[in-house]
């Protein structure tokens, strides 16, 4: 079954529709296992769209090999253009500065303050980056949420929620034109839930980027997702607005939702 996407149910001009991230036939296996098996994808500028799937169904797999963590055994992944499955090591150093990733552990490193960790991207990809212009990128993702007073702080000393409030102002300091965000509400309360989605719709309004998120919080998906998309035996199995998907009647989509 397949939802359609109805293309007028949001307010969205034409620049909003071109295609950021194409994948086709992708397939990736881990022995005899395969996890990836045609699945194919388009996200459109600007746009949220949610992979929901069962546990061990493949969703990091499949945000691994867009970043190019993972290599898929065929495919394309086209993102802005770059095949990243084709790329060598420095092509693919130069894409993922374009393609943000917030890891679900944060991946913070400890024995740094909030703001060496903020830099450290910005010294990586920007080597030439002036020492005013490290200053104002950090003092101004630090503010974009809402934390600019942590920045002398060391992780620990840091809330669960704050520290993914941290780790999200690292991946928007390089200004990505996507965004992946692996479960991105995972372990935090409600309340901190929520305000983690409203960062990343906040930001996404405010920077323009195109996300994939992946998730199994229902809330979560609900208030973040323009486009669901159901990945079930390694292939794009449903995609759909969150209440299009929410009124099927196909018992695969349904058990999502119950
Ligand atoms: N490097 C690897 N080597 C071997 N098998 C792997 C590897 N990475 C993932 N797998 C297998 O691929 C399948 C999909 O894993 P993946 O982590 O993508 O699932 P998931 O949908 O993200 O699950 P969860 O929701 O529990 O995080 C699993 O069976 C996993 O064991």
């Amino acid at each position: 079954m397949k939802a359609t996407i109805n293309p007028h149910s949001n307010n969205i001009d034409t620049e909003d529709n071109k295609p950021v991230i194409v994948i086709e036939h992708l397939h990736k296996r881990f022995g005899y296992k395969k996890v990836l098996n045609d699945f194919n994808l388009i996200v459109e500028r600007n746009k949220n769209v949610v992979v929901l799937g069962k546990s061990g169904s493949g969703k990091s797999v499949l945000i691994k090999c867009i970043i190019g963590l993972l290599k898929p055994d065929s495919g394309n992944i086209n993102v802005f253009g770059d095949n990243i499955p084709k790329l060598g090591e420095d092509e693919l150093d130069q894409a993922r500065a374009k393609i943000g990733f917030l890891f679900q552990s944060n991946a913070l490193y400890d024995s740094m303050t909030i703001r060496e960790n903020l830099e450290f991207p910005l010294k990586r990809h920007w080597v030439e980056i002036a020492d005013d212009e490290v200053n104002r990128l950090v003092a101004e993702s630090l503010e974009n949420v809402g934390l600019a007073h942590t920045s002398g702080l060391m992780p620990s000393e840091l809330s669960g929620g704050m520290l993914k409030r941290i780790a999200l102002a690292r991946t928007m300091i390089l200004k990505p034109e996507v965004i992946l965000y692996d479960e991105p509400t995972t372990g935090l309360d409600p309340v901190t839930s929520r305000e983690i989605e409203d960062l990343i719709i906040a930001l996404q309004k405010k920077y323009h980027t195109s996300s994939i998120i992946i998730s199994h919080d229902m809330n979560c998906v609900k208030r973040t997702a323009d486009v669901v998309v159901l990945l079930l035996d390694g292939k794009c199995y449903a995609q759909g607005s969150f209440e299009e998907l929410q009124l099927s009647e196909d018992q695969n989509i349904k058990q999502f939702f119950e």
